[in-house]
């Protein structure tokens, strides 16, 4: 079998499969984030692939339901409702007064057009055959493929398969969704109009993003989560100023509370609490979790099964319990992230042809698009606290820094977690303007085992966001120096 002699290269067209028993060398299915690199992944060592994937779903969730529109949605909230600007131009500036779903979709519609026809270019530039309908197994090494008017199925045989088929929202049976006023996270694409209230049930990542993009059009919005709090993953201090800053928004939170039903009539919805608490709404998302789907792939012809969530076990290598088939992305559940995904997608394929292929690194960034942004990576102040590690924070307010005062941000904070005896980095936690990108430098430096002091004896642009880093750096080796000097 060929392979590319320049990295990057299109690989050249595999004549066939490098085992004449099957079709593929690969084949599979979905092409959401893990699909797409799985595929792209194999092409490149000059493998003969194939991918299954829906007519209206190219890109998967990630392109049509998920990532992608939600974070387009999101910019053009921030855009039309003047949202970023108002520190600047005064509390009622607007670039649009009565902004519509239509206002929002057109851009989210045409950001998915464009990513539609980039993922279909990447993927037939490789020569990865593009199979159309949905794909189950008939046995180990055979995957039909019915047709998406279900009419005709064909047949492809593969020496190795990924299954990167995702997932889908949790929907509870007891609640009666109607696609118009109690809806999944899938759902709020297709609403007609801005509704004036909202109860969103689930405070999950998904949730209080939407609830943010809600808040910000100036619906009502009511977060019910059966949890005591909200992000339990973030820092505290993160967490406390998105809960202020949703609540300037008029946003409410019930947490600790349990959804016991929906009822809901021409007029709107009620939703029923376990408390016996009942909230009027014009439209409820739910947004608890979401599940596997295993659905259609007849995993049992294949000698395998899902738990009850619809996940597939894996070992390190993306392996299920049949070698040749490996499983990647939401479908392996935790932690179900675009960016995650594609980087199982990639190594599967590596593990798949014994191409060497090492770890990813364990300082992995988490990005939640909420209004204002969050982003962190490492350690938090309680993880280090029961662990005894002793540590120093140092603070970089916005409202502090020059280019903080040019975008109008004064709210945004980051916050570095520094070892006090080895000055390395710990964890950096970002809340405001940019925090989902501004996060990689300082991952960049935890990944390489550097210091506080790199911060503090490096030149950064000015007046950029990322000086951030190094005002709370110097707040950091302040207060460690302090502390050195009391105890000589
Ligand atoms: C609202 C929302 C916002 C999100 N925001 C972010 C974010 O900001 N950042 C981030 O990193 N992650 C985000 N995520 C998570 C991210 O979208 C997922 O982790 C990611 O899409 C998972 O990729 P995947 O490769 O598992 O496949 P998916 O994107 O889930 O796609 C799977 C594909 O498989 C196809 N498929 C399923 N079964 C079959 C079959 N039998 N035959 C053929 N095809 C099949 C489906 O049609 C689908 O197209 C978000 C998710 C949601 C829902
Ligand atoms: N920016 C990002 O990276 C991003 C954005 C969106 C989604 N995602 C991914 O999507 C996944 C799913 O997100 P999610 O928010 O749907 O799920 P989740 O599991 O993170 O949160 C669901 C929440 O719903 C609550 N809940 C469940 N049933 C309830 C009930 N009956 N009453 C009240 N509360 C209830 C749970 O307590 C939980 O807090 C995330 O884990 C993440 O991996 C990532």
């Amino acid at each position: 079998m060929a392979t590319d002699g320049v990295p990057g290269e299109n690989p050249t067209p595999p004549e066939g499969a490098t085992d004449a028993r099957y079709d593929y060398d690969l084949v599979v299915v979905g092409t959401g984030p893990g699909g797409q690199k799985a595929a792209i992944a194999a092409a490149k060592l000059g493998h003969k692939v194939a991918i299954i994937e829906r007519r209206h779903m190219m890109g998967g969730v990630s392109t049509n339901t998920g990532t992608i529109p939600s974070k387009t949605l999101r910019e053009a909230v921030m855009y039309l409702t003047g949202m970023a600007q108002r520190e600047v131009y005064g509390a009622s500036y607007r670039v649009k007064s009565d902004i519509t779903m239509e206002d929002l979709f057109a851009r989210t519609q045409h950001v998915i057009g464009r990513e539609h026809e980039v993922i279909r270019a990447q993927l037939l530039r490789n020569h990865v055959d593009i199979l159309s309908g949905t794909g189950s197994f008939l046995d180990p090494h055979t995957l039909g493929v019915l047709d998406d008017d279900g009419i005709r199925r064909t047949q492809v045989t593969a020496r190795f398969v990924v299954v990167a088929t995702g997932s889908k929202p949790h929907r509870p049976t007891t609640v009666q969704f109607d696609e118009r006023t109690v809806l999944d996270s899938d759902g709020v694409l297709a609403l007609e109009r801005v509704p004036n209230s909202m109860v969103v049930v689930g405070a999950g990542i998904i949730g209080i993003e939407y609830a943010s993009m809600f808040a910000a059009l100036g619906t009502r919005v009511t977060v019910i989560d059966k949890r005591p709090s909200m992000l339990e993953m973030c820092d505290p201090e993160v967490a406390e100023s998105l809960k202020f800053h949703l609540r300037d928004l008029s946003v409410s939170f019930r947490f600790g509370e349990e959804v016991s039903g929906v009822d809901s009539n021409t007029h709107g919805t009620v939703t029923r609490l376990a408390s016996g608490k009942r909230i009027a709404a014009d439209a409820v998302m739910y947004s608890a979790g979401r599940q596997g789907q295993t659905d259609a792939l007849n995993l049992s012809a294949a000698g395998l099964s899902a738990d009850s969530r619809g996940r597939i076990s894996v070992d390190e290598q993306y392996r299920t319990d049949v070698p040749h088939i490996f499983a990647v992305g939401d479908v392996i559940g935790f932690p179900a992230l675009a960016a995650t995904s594609m980087d199982q997608g990639r190594l599967a394929a590596y593990h798949a042809f014994d191409e060497p292929a090492r770890e990813l690194q364990s300082v992995q960034p988490i990005g939640i698009y909420t209004i204002p942004e969050i982003s962190y990576c490492g350690r938090t102040e309680a993880e280090l606290t029961t662990e005894a590690v002793p540590y120093e924070v140092g603070v970089a307010r916005y409202r502090e820094l020059a280019r903080g005062q040019i975008v109008g941000d004064s709210y945004g904070m980051l916050k570095l977690l520094v070892h006090t005896e080895t000055r390395e980095l710990l964890g950096v936690h970002i809340f405001g303007t940019s925090a989902t990108d501004l996060v990689h430098i300082g991952q960049a430096i935890m990944a390489c085992g550097g210091t506080v002091d790199y911060l503090v004896d490096t030149v950064l642009n000015y007046p950029t966001l990322s000086e951030a880093y190094k005002v709370a750096a110097l707040d950091a080796t302040n207060k460690i120096r302090q502390v050195a000097r009391f105890s000589l």
